[in-house]
């Protein structure tokens, strides 16, 4: 009996293999490192492991081994070949031919919803194309008054934390949010109430879930995944988090609909700054009006896409601040000369003055950039510019992280901190820069985030110098200096961030 089903389980593989012979071969051609041996239904997703830190230590050494390997390599993933990419013209070409998002993201539409970020390419089409006049200069614009507010009291919530170190996480997910707030849902929230905390919670649980999900694949399976959705309180959690923005929704159409009749009457323009939602409601996706679902769906994600992916990016830009001291200096000096010697906050047109500043986020996000990877799938076969055919159905991991330290592009010194690379000469090659991925599925918002980012970063470092947790007179780095030997500790939570809730010390410059 033993005999007979081992003999079956054989016979079952044999032929697996035998049908997926051209997988194997490719699989064969693209070579997979030294990631492990591949295991019947795990594939060699078992070297990740199920801690977050150990999750991203994998990931970042899978990604040196791409790089070490020509930029293309593939691995199993449970019986799916993902072939990984740390190649920038290899990259670039995939970004822009392959649009649909890995198999991987349908749990995640399960939670989010079919919002553009994670919607398959026919429902995302037009919804972007509805979306994106939201995000002209225009409309922008009229967000600088909100980070500007919100940078003053992020300034404010510190004051008092002088004394000792601060773990800067809360207060840039805090500064981040309020603004993603209302900038698409056009109200004020204040991150520290109790049904905004319930609502932050929810969506911090359900993305931290949904990491650990998508490192498992035997997990994937819908009856386990909507089993364990329910199990581990993720239920309860969306239902939170859909109310949340119900609400509003509800509320802002009602709000629309009285302001259009007040204007109508008045003979007043219908237009001035608007909210996302606002614009959605005003707009239309293929000549339909947006239904409730899409207006919650599409403001949902705009608040996770703009709080969390800012508040990182902007907290690894202090702390490699407070590392290298002399390119702090120089920030800082920038800011005097544009802004003067009185605190307040950069104007829209004051913002592209700030290069030095804009040049130091830019290469915090080339070395610790906020999304690590981006998924996508092979719909039919596609021959990459090296002449290797990746075959339908296989996924495509693209290492924005190795990519960014990828030494073919960024030389010798790429795991050094220098941010002249973004002064003066343009890049060598511009897709081996993409923190906001490239192609027409890229980052909507990367203008939004900059002027999120520098508004912060600018009325902060006015107030305060920054220094290294635990500062001593000789802890920061030299720069240029190796993030390699020194690297910050980071962890894998859809975002990468960093350990310690990115902890300094700050010190006030009044
Ligand atoms: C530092 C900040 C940000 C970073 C690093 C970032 C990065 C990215 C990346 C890498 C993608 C592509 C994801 C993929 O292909 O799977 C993306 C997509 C997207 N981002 Fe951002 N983002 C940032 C800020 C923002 C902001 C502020 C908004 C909105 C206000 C936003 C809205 C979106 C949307 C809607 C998409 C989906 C685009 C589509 O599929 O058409 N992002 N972002």
């Amino acid at each position: 009996m033993l005999i007979f089903g081992f003999t079956s389980i054989i016979v079952m593989y044999l032929i697996y293999r035998w049908k997926n012979r051209a997988l194997y071969k490719l699989a064969k051609e693209l070579h997979s490192g030294d990631m492990g041996i591949s295991l019947p239904i795990l594939g060699q997703s078992y070297v990740f492991g199920s801690d977050p830190k150990e999750i991203m230590k994998n990931l970042r050494k899978w990604g040196r081994q791409t790089t070490e390997r020509g930029g293309v390599l593939a691995s199993w993933y449970g019986h799916r070949l993902l072939i990984l990419v740390s190649d920038a013209e290899v990259a670039d070409f995939l970004l822009k031919t392959c649009l649909q998002k890995d198999d991987m993201m349908q749990y995640m539409r399960f939670v989010f919803g079919n919002a553009s970020t994670f919607a398959p390419v026919h429902i995302w089409r037009p919804r972007r194309k509805a979306v994106a006049p939201a995000f002209s200069q225009k409309n922008l614009s009229s967000f600088a008054s909100v980070f500007a507010d919100g940078s003053r009291a992020l300034v404010d919530r510190l004051r008092g934390r002088t004394d000792a170190d601060v773990a800067l996480w809360p207060y840039m997910a805090a500064y981040s949010f309020e603004a993603a707030c209302e900038t698409t849902f056009g109200v004020t929230v204040d991150a520290q109430s109790d049904t905004t905390q319930s609502f932050v919670k929810s969506f911090g649980l359900l993305t931290t879930t949904m990491a650990a999900f998508l490192f498992r694949p035997y997990l994937h399976n819908w009856t386990l995944f909507k089993w364990l959705f329910y199990l581990t309180g993720c239920t309860k959690k969306l239902n939170v988090i859909n109310k949340f923005v119900d609400n509003i929704v509800t509320e802002k159409k009602e709000e629309l609909r009285q302001e259009n009749i007040r204007k109508a009457e008045l003979g007043l323009p219908q237009n001035g700054p608007r909210s996302f939602l606002k614009f959605f409601m005003e707009s239309s996706i293929g000549g339909k009006a947006f239904t409730d679902t899409q207006l919650r769906e599409e403001s949902m994600v705009m608040v996770l896409a703009a709080s969390e992916t800012s508040a990182v990016a902007v907290s690894f830009a202090v702390m490699m601040l407070a590392r290298y001291p002399e390119v702090q200096e120089k920030v800082y000096q920038e800011i005097q000369e544009v802004l003067g010697k009185t605190f307040r906050s950069p104007t829209m047109e004051e913002l592209p003055r700030l290069k030095y500043l804009e040049a130091t986020i830019k290469e915090t996000m080339r070395l610790y950039p906020s999304i690590p990877l981006v998924a996508r799938k092979v719909e039919t076969d596609v021959t990459l510019p090296t002449g290797v055919t990746l075959l339908k159905g296989c996924g495509i991991i693209v290492s924005i992280e190795a990519l960014h330290r990828n030494p073919k592009y960024w030389g010798k010194d790429a795991d050094y901190f220098k941010p002249e690379r973004f002064l003066g000469s343009p890049l060598p090659y511009n897709a081996a820069y993409i923190p906001f991925a490239s192609g027409t599925r890229g980052c909507i918002g990367y203008r939004y985030a900059m002027m999120s980012m520098k508004t912060a970063l600018a009325s902060l470092l006015q107030q305060y110098r920054v220094l290294p947790a635990g500062h001593s007179p000789d802890s920061g780095l030299t720069s240029p200096c190796d993030e390699v030997s020194n690297p910050l500790h980071v962890y894998f939570d859809v975002m990468m961030k960093e350990v310690n809730h990115f902890k300094v010390k700050l010190e006030s410059r009044q």
